[in-house]
């Protein structure tokens, strides 16, 4: 299997880069912000606990969204492989999902990070929230979520550091450019397959 983590803050371009990394190599794609989302459309009791930490830009609570991919890596025992998104945000969460891959008998691949300035960051999700209708797309809660993304998700890239798995990709260009830089470091682990 090859498992990939898009890694990077709010407004990265995780989303935007996600459908073409998952069309282009037949990966699950799993957002632990999009399956929230689709939770608090249906009303559904874990999406209203979800909400409330959402609206303020705070982390839903670790055994909320390990219990969510649990249940998608158990649905889709069949796949190639998972493409990560939103997800590890805590080393809690890291810890979790390396041990649910490993019951699998299998691992992260790549821990692929999106560099993006702040300024550009801001601009985007200010930008985006005139037309997604995410309440957490305004200036105020973009502070609070690269707040939260300093003090509790950078460190995950630091868990992943220790076992050589991250790389480094800048955000910033077209998403064409950043599309390619990003495939370029996913073909390998397929190629790497067919040789074997
Ligand atoms: N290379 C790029 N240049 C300029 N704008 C971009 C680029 N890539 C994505 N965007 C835009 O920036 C916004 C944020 O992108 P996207 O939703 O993919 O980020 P994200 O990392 O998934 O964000 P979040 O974690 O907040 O959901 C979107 O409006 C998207 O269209
Ligand atoms: N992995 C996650 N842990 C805790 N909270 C999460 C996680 N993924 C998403 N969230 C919550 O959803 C919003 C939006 O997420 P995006 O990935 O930016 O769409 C995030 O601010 C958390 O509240």
């Amino acid at each position: 299997m090859v498992n990939i983590i898009l890694f990077g803050p709010p407004g990265s371009g995780k989303g935007t880069q996600s459908d073409k990394i998952v069309a282009r190599f037949g990966l699950v794609h799993l957002s632990t912000g999009n399956l929230l989302r689709q939770e608090i459309a249906d009303k559904t009791p874990l999406g209203l606990e979800a909400q409330s930490f959402m609206d303020k830009g705070q982390l839903v609570p670790d055994e909320v969204v390990i219990g969510m991919i649990d249940t998608c890596l158990e649905k889709n025992s069949e796949a190639k492989g998972f493409l990560f998104d939103g997800f590890p945000r805590t080393v809690a969460q890291a810890e979790a999902l390396d041990k649910l891959l490993s019951l699998r008998k299998t691992a992260i691949s790549k821990v692929l990070a999106l560099d993006v300035s702040e300024t550009e960051l801001v601009r985007r999700i200010v930008e985006r929230g005139k037309i997604s209708g995410r309440p957490d797309d305004n200036e105020e809660t973009v502070m609070k979520r690269l707040q939260v993304y300093r003090n509790e998700t950078e460190p995950v890239a630091a868990h992943y550091a220790q076992l050589q798995k991250v790389e480094h990709i800048p955000g910033e260009g077209s998403e064409a450019e950043i599309f390619e830089a990003l495939s370029g470091r996913i073909a390998p682990f397929f190629l790497a397959k067919v040789e074997e």
